[in-house]
């Protein structure tokens, strides 16, 4: 296994996709989401798309460009359907991050399953075995994160700033805040989405701890 999972930031990172089919259009939408800079080659294109990503701040190049956006950018996405020239853009680009979309060999990044809720985001990899299944796991698991496990981390996040300036040891903070998940009338109050009388009720086991 020489992969690991990370969350990179991609705001102000160039991105170049090579293709606008139906993976180079996901792929383009999830980098202008993060507000990377997206460079896009393209031979066709929906004009109601082109302009959305226009107004996302994309700019859209013909192949003479090839080669001096795939130097200057940080990521490439190869995603045409002509996976000859796929694999020739992931040969050029092997100093970069690069996704070649036709060929997992020539790639040292893998595009995961991903879903957001709330603060939660949630990344999930078949190994390049089943995107089929990548994509029926995400739904799955998105139905077992509860808007009440979305709260439970709004309260840490409020109680985990009082906290560090109250208790001066980790290993108590960690006692604490443990105690939060398990109080079940903190839990009573997130069943109701009542944060705040869940905070008030961690506040006040707060002033009693001291
Ligand atoms: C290696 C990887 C690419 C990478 O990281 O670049 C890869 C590769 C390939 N996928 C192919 C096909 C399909 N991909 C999807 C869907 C998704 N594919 C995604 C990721 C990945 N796909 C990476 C591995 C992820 C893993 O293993 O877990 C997801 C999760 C994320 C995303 O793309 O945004 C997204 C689901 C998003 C979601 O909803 O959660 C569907 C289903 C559909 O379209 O509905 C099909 C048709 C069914 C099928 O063919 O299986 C083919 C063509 C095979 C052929 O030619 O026959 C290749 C190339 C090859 O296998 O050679
Ligand atoms: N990684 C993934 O999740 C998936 C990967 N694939 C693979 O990725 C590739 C793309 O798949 P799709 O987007 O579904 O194909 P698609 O057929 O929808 O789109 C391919 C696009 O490439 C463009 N193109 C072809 N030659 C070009 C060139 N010289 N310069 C610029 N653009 C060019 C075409 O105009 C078209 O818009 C395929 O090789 C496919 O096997 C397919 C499905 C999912």
């Amino acid at each position: 296994m020489t992969l690991t999972s990370l969350f990179l930031d991609m705001q102000d990172k160039n991105v170049l996709i090579v293709g606008t089919g139906e993976v180079g259009i996901r792929r383009s939408r999830r980098f202008l989401d993060t507000q990377a800079n997206v460079y896009i080659i393209t031979k066709h294109i929906d004009p109601q798309i082109k302009d959305e990503f226009i107004k996302k701040g994309a700019k859209f190049y013909d192949n003479t460009h090839l080669d001096s956006l795939i130097k200057k950018c940080d990521l490439i996405v190869a995603a045409t359907n002509n996976t000859q020239l796929n694999d020739e853009i992931a040969k050029k680009a092997q100093d970069k991050l690069i996704n070649c979309a036709s060929n997992i060999e020539l790639s040292n990044v893998i595009v995961p399953s991903t879903f957001k809720i709330g603060d939660v985001t949630v990344s999930l990899y078949t190994g390049s075995k089943s995107p089929l299944m990548a994509k029926k796991l995400r739904k799955k698991i998105q139905q077992t994160i509860t808007t009440k496990d979305i709260l439970n981390i709004k309260l840490q996040e409020n109680i985990r700033d009082t906290l560090k300036k109250t208790i001066p040891q980790q290993q108590d903070r960690k006692k604490f805040m443990k105690q939060i998940t398990t109080n079940s009338e903190i839990q009573k109050y997130l069943d109701e989405n009542n944060l705040q009388k869940a905070e008030e009720k961690a506040h006040n086991l707060l002033k009693e701890y001291k």
